[in-house]
């Protein structure tokens, strides 16, 4: 392998995924040498890095291997050459430390921001696998350094830390930034602010204030999704920013691909940037959490002691979201030093009572089917029946094997549900869909949505 050829075989790359993709994140990697089967490339960050090796990993190895056989791993090294490249998407990028002429100074701005929550913070925010990624991003972004992807968008379910990244970013602007016009609203205040500047006849003052931001922040665009005007505005606001080469962040609680009734261009321009993922926690991300959020309680309560035990079993039983994890920790705060007691196992299962009940929450066949059959648009009785057509059996499969993985039941049990099928059908449904899943982004994407909306 040679840096020529690499120059080559990463050209075959570019059809598989797209001019953008390449741009962000092929182009910019620099092949080094191959050796003892290990490829390593320089990379100009190490966010950039994980985010090729997780996602562009196997395409990249399947290029390589083409040429050389004996190539089964990737490294990626930082560069040491300091400032990183930057990849050009959409636009050239601005320098660090020169503000555009057009920069105003200042956090202050004739538009009223939505106020910044102080607890908001990466200091405070727990880093875990399911949000490293967006947190890397994040915090990148918050550099305010070279616009590298344009839009952020992050997304990801209820109460799992959108807005408090957003407001992290926010804040770490106007300490390293101050000269940067940061504009931080939520989707709803978007199309109030919008509706008014029409009911006043302010819409050039709208537009000046929105096109004059160096950063704009937009909370849970979900919201503006079917309101065709805001959606129209905030296409044009969009594309003058983006032009501008000025840095978008966007939230909102599902892919852009996911969001109905928002109109193609919005979601192609939503896309074209960075998505990143916060995935619902994990055992070790909630504990992390609660330990944290601890200290935070202790400042009211010095007094109070946690007993062994308490955090580990809450983390184990309240898996919701997040927030549902802190209200149950300030609650439990609160009545312990009501009733003056420690908290322990029995004080933390009669405080809590209602909220690990809901918890417990139990996903059936019967729920999944729905969703499921609602999802790819089938009636529930063709999902049920006999009919063998690919239209009806691969949603049947898919339920199949959310039933399988979400629920306790066992394959003759999930096989009677489904119009008295064999239990071999079943594994045979189950096995099918674990194989498309790692062949077919689509049923991928699919088991995701689905596994969260009924999680929800
Ligand atoms: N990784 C984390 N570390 C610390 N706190 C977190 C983390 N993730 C979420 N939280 C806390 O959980 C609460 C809910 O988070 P946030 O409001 O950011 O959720 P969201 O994803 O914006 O939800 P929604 O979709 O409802 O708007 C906040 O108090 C936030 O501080």
């Amino acid at each position: 392998m040679t840096k020529e050829k690499w120059g080559q075989l990463r050209q075959r790359l570019l059809k598989t995924v797209g001019q953008n993709n390449y741009k962000t994140w092929i182009e910019p990697l620099e092949f080094q040498a191959a050796n003892d089967g290990i490829a390593t490339f320089e990379v100009p960050t190490n966010f950039m890095g994980n985010y090729v090796s997780q996602n562009f990993a196997d395409l990249i190895l399947h290029e390589l291997k083409s040429e050389n056989p004996e190539i089964c791993r990737l490294n990626f090294a930082v560069s040491a050459k300091g400032s990183p490249r930057v990849a050009t998407a959409p636009q050239a990028a601005n320098t660090p430390g020169q503000p555009d002429a057009r920069t105003r100074t200042g956090n202050g701005n004739a538009m009223n921001t939505a106020p910044l929550d102080k607890r908001f913070t990466f200091d405070n925010f727990v880093v875990g696998k399911p949000n490293e990624l967006a947190h890397a991003a994040a915090r990148r972004v918050a550099e305010g350094g070279p616009v590298t992807f344009n839009p952020l968008f992050l997304y990801g379910g209820v109460g799992l830390g959108k807005t408090h990244l957003m407001h992290a970013i926010a804040h770490e602007l106007q300490e390293r930034r101050p000269d940067l016009n940061v504009l931080y609203l939520s989707a709803e205040q978007f199309m109030y602010r919008f509706v008014q500047a029409l009911r006043d006849r302010k819409m050039m003052d709208f537009k000046e204030i929105f096109r004059s931001v160096d950063v704009l922040m937009v909370d849970d665009v979900q919201f503006i999704a079917g309101k065709d005007s805001t959606q129209e505005e905030f296409f044009h606001t969009f594309n003058a920013l983006v032009d501008q080469n000025k840095q978008i962040i966007i939230s909102a609680d599902r892919a852009p691909g996911e969001i109905k009734d928002l109109e193609d261009r919005v979601k192609s321009r939503l896309q074209c940037g960075l998505v990143v993922d916060l995935h619902p926690t994990d055992y070790e991300l909630r504990l992390g959490i609660l330990q944290s959020k601890v200290e935070v309680q202790r400042a009211n309560y010095p007094d109070l002691q946690v007993e062994d035990g308490v955090l580990e079993f809450l983390a184990h039983r309240i898996s919701t979201n997040v927030r549902v994890l802190e209200g149950a920790l300030t609650r439990l705060f609160a009545f312990a030093s009501l009733v003056g007691r420690e908290i322990n196992l029995e004080l933390t299962q009669d405080c809590l009572s209602d909220v690990l009940r809901a918890s417990e929450r139990k996903i059936t066949v019967e729920e999944i089917q729905r969703k499921v059959s609602d999802h790819y648009n089938i009636r529930l009785s063709d999902m049920i029946g006999p009919k063998r057509l690919r239209s009806y059996a691969r949603p049947r499969q898919v339920a199949m094997y959310l039933s399988k993985h979400m629920t306790s039941r066992s394959l003759p049990e999930i096989g009677r549900r489904f119009g008295g099928r064999d239990h071999t059908t079943v594994m045979h449904g189950v096995r099918r869909i674990e194989e498309l899943k790692q062949q077919d982004g689509q049923i991928a994407e699919d088991l995701e949505l689905l596994r969260r909306a009924l999680e929800a």
